[in-house]
């Protein structure tokens, strides 16, 4: 059990590098925080399921990210919502959908890059465990 909870030590420092690298990007500004509803009051009319980096950062630290694909899973969701939220053909709309992508694909690439495979596998078998 104690080794199991090494492994989770570590995929919560791993994952807290890469979170912090993508909040770093500039590009990625918008994503950082979650949307303030003073400044954009029809959001969550549209978006049920909000998520931000700031947010999953601190979902890291609640160890509610069992493996990177659970990490990845809300990048998904961060990147989709910006999608919903922008879908006209105007520059603004397609900047940030664009930008979406561009996060969603970095961490892909990051997490893939730096991720041992089998480390992902037996962070996945404690998931299917508990
Ligand atoms: C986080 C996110 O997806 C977001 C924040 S503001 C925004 N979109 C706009 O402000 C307008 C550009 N067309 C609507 N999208």
């Amino acid at each position: 059990y104690e080794k199991e909870e090494g492994t989770l030590r570590e995929l919560r420092i791993f994952l807290r590098e890469i979170c912090a690298k993508l909040a770093r990007n500039r590009q990625f500004f918008m994503f950082t925080k979650p949307v303030d509803v003073q400044e954009v009051p029809d959001y969550l009319s549209i978006i049920k399921q909000p998520m931000d980096l700031e947010t999953m950062m601190t979902k890291i630290d609640l160890h509610r990210y069992l493996c990177a694909q659970d990490f990845l899973d809300d990048v998904d969701l961060l990147c989709r919502n910006a999608l919903e939220y922008n879908p006209d053909r105007d520059p603004a709309d397609k900047l940030i959908r664009h930008r979406a992508c561009s996060l969603r694909d970095t961490a892909y690439t990051l997490i893939k890059a730096e991720m041992d495979s089998d480390f992902e596998e037996q962070c996945k078998e404690i998931s299917r465990a508990r």
